[in-house]
């Protein structure tokens, strides 16, 4: 079957973050469908690691399936790379994620590890973060506490119901941020009662992206 444009851009950032695996280690895996596309070229290199950690139950799976093996992260002491794609991300490496759900498990592997590599079609790409709503994953009995105070921060809350995140939790899609300072929006968002983690990746940013373009992949830095 062949894959769409879009898809095809995915599958080539994905399979280029393999030349960023060190050998013997343990790799942190992403969630989403960028990061099933290098799930499955992982595979094909399974031998040469030790295993990975996952930020979801869908990549566990994923993972497992391949007979890769998946590590508790508290059994993990070492972390030097992190594949994982973006919603949206910016020249300085800023992003918005959490499209899948799966933000806060991300954060935190995002923490553990020496090298973020973030992998992308150029969509991803953007001048200045917030097109893509922000979603933030709340404690289920503070949702209409957090989304008021979130209204007090110039957002537009919206409950993405039915969800229920790997926590437990619930997620609200932020729209019509006006992203000035991702870096202190991420921390105002964070300070409010009740908020497990958002989707804003700005304080923790990636070290190195990895864009699909139709003419190839391209390897960006921070700006
Ligand atoms: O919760 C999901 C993650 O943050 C994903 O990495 C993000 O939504 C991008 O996903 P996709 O590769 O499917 O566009």
């Amino acid at each position: 079957m062949s894959l769409s444009p879009q898809d095809a851009q995915k599958k080539a950032a994905a399979e280029a973050a393999l030349d960023f695996l060190q050998p013997g280690s343990v790799v942190g895996v992403g969630t989403g469908s960028t990061v099933n596309f290098f799930i499955d070229a992982l595979a094909q290199r399974k031998h040469q690691f030790e295993g990975a950690v996952s930020s979801s139950q869908a990549s566990t799976e994923r993972l497992q399936a391949h007979g890769i093996e998946v590590f508790d992260l508290n059994n993990v002491a070492e972390l030097p790379v992190y594949v994982d794609g973006a919603d949206e991300i910016n020249e300085h490496l800023q992003m918005v994620k959490g499209g899948g759900g799966a933000l806060t498990r991300e954060k935190i592997i995002a923490a553990v590890a020496d090298k973020f590599v973030c992998v992308v079609d150029e969509s991803k790409w953007v001048g200045r973060l917030g097109t893509f709503p922000v979603p933030v994953e709340v404690i289920p009995m503070a949702r209409s506490y957090v989304a008021r105070q979130i209204v007090k921060l110039g957002g537009d809350p919206e409950w993405r119901q039915g969800v229920v995140t790997d926590n437990g939790n619930w997620i609200l899609d932020v729209h019509h941020f006006d992203i000035l300072n991702a870096a202190e929006l991420e921390r105002q968002l964070n300070q409010i009662t009740g908020v497990v983690t958002n989707g804003l990746f700005a304080n923790r940013n990636a070290d190195v992206a990895i864009v699909a373009t139709a003419n190839g992949t391209e390897t960006r830095k921070r700006k």
